[in-house]
């Protein structure tokens, strides 16, 4: 975890406000700020959710536990820090426009932070069925939702390390109540786990049968808003999204290279570098076979999300071009 210089320097840097950070805004350049910037973010999130006061975080612990977060991170071409700090910031944007916190409170919203910052830790830049192929150590320890598992695994290690339990003064039910959102929050950024759930929730939101004051509404909920925000580089403004996207591709493309120099195995065409050509073509289908319809319904849930689904059909008409 991250040494106590660190969090001291972090702690005595002043945290501009979250309309001088685009907290609130959709069209956050993923590439806006620098390493200091997303740390200092991060703390901008956290006050403004009210989450300190709240649970009583001390400052440089909350300090120390985001630096080692971070540090948890490899230095992996897409699956890195800054994935991670984007996802959290266009949850933050979710849940302030939306005013969804209202309806999840303190302790889900608390939840739903730290999962975003933590929902690929230590990632290797390889995908779940990729850890089976070369029969990874985390296979062994997890034969669905391997990465998840292990994203989740490193979470907790992380929240209880010492100088790093920002949940040290939450009661022990309140802590057990964060940890379970935690799991699930970032077990449902398993897109397999996304298209098993997906059905029932737009089922759920199409019939009107929703009450977001039931817990098992509300888990559907929470693991819907994990994906939108996961893949929600495919909303943002052309120049981000390819940027993005050269991003995911190169870290395919490098699992592709491995699998074809040590498996012996031909990588599927979307980490083939060889049929790079197809790439526009398969980011269409990305769109509407997996973006496309959770957009569409978290449009239809809240008006205030449609900017989300505007800039998904923005992107695809781009693609389309490119694919013709
Ligand atoms: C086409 C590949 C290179 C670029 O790809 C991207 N660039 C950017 C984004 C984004 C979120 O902005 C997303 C992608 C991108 N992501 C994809 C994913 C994982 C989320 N899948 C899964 C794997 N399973 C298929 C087996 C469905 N297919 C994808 C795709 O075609 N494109």
């Amino acid at each position: 975890t991250a040494p106590r210089e660190d969090a001291l320097r972090l702690m005595k840097l002043k945290i501009p406000s979250a309309q001088a950070f685009k907290l609130y805004d959709f069209k956050f350049d993923d590439f806006s700020l620098d390493d200091d910037g997303s740390l200092k973010a991060c703390l901008r999130m956290f006050l403004d959710l009210d989450l300190i006061g709240r649970f009583h975080i001390e400052y440089e612990v909350l300090c120390r536990w985001l630096l080692s977060v971070k540090k948890n991170y490899r230095n992996v071409t897409y699956h890195n820090w800054r994935h991670a700090f984007n996802v959290a910031q266009m949850m933050f944007a979710i849940i302030t426009t939306t005013q969804w916190w209202k309806i999840l409170g303190e302790l889900e919203c608390l939840a739903l932070l730290v999962a975003c910052l933590c929902h690929d830790l230590d990632h290797r830049g390889t995908n779940n069925s990729f850890q089976i192929k070369a029969s990874s150590p985390l296979a062994q320890l997890y034969t669905t939702s391997t990465m998840e598992h292990h994203h989740f695994d490193q979470s907790v290690m992380i929240l209880n390390s010492a100088g790093n339990q920002i949940l040290s003064n939450c009661t022990p039910d309140e802590y057990s109540r964060v940890i379970s959102v935690l799991e699930d929050a970032i077990l449902a950024t398993d897109l397999a786990v996304y298209f098993r759930k997906r059905g029932g929730f737009f089922a759920m939101v199409k019939g009107k049968e929703y009450d977001f004051k039931k817990e098992e509404n509300r888990v559907q909920l929470r693991g819907m808003m994990m994906t939108i925000c996961d893949i929600a580089a495919i909303t943002k403004p052309w120049v981000t999204q390819k940027q993005v996207a050269e991003l995911v591709a190169g870290e395919f493309f490098e699992q592709g290279d491995i699998e074809k120099e040590e498996l012996k195995i031909t990588p599927i065409d979307m980490m083939n570098r060889e049929k790079k050509d197809k790439l526009p073509m398969m980011q269409v289908l990305f769109i509407d076979s997996i973006c496309l319809p959770v957009y569409e319904i978290f449009a239809e849930l809240t008006p205030e999300l449609k900017p989300l689904l505007e800039g998904v059909l923005e992107n695809r008409k781009n693609w389309q071009m490119l694919a013709n």
